[in-house]
């Protein structure tokens, strides 16, 4: 399967961090860059991308929860950057042997011990 018939198939699906993780080894696998994510590579290509993403942001002053005031394109834009740095950081937990969904349930769960809810 290859290029626009792959995204179709994507793009219907709601992917859980397994399944982005699997088709990011696969990426990686058919162009033979596995040789190339290394963790410090991905660290750095993470770190670039959340550089690419504060770009967005510069210089706009305080944004609107929502952006309502934002082109569509910007939004679009945004979406772009957010998914490199996720993508990226799916990749660099995948790659160090870190399963990414159960480390962060647990962190929510160690937060949520150091700073009690007031309501409950
Ligand atoms: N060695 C690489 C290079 C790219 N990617 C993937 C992960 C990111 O989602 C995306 C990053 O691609 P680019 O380096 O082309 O960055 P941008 O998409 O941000 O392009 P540009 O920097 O031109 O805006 O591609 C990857 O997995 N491994």
């Amino acid at each position: 399967m290859e290029g626009e018939e792959k995204m179709e198939t994507l793009e219907k699906k709601d992917l859980g961090l397994k399944e982005l993780s699997k088709k990011l080894q696969e990426f990686a696998e058919e162009r033979d860059w596995e040789q190339y994510h290394s963790p410090r590579n991905l660290l750095l290509a993470m770190v670039g991308e959340v550089g690419e993403l504060s770009e967005i942001f510069m210089w706009r002053g305080e944004v609107a929860k929502g952006l309502p005031n934002w082109k569509e394109s910007d939004k679009q834009h945004l979406g772009e950057e957010l998914s490199d740095v996720l993508l990226y950081l799916i990749r660099l937990a995948d790659i160090c042997g870190i399963d990414l969904a159960d480390a962060a349930t647990k962190k929510i769960v160690k937060n949520a011990i150091k700073y009690p809810s007031k309501t409950a």
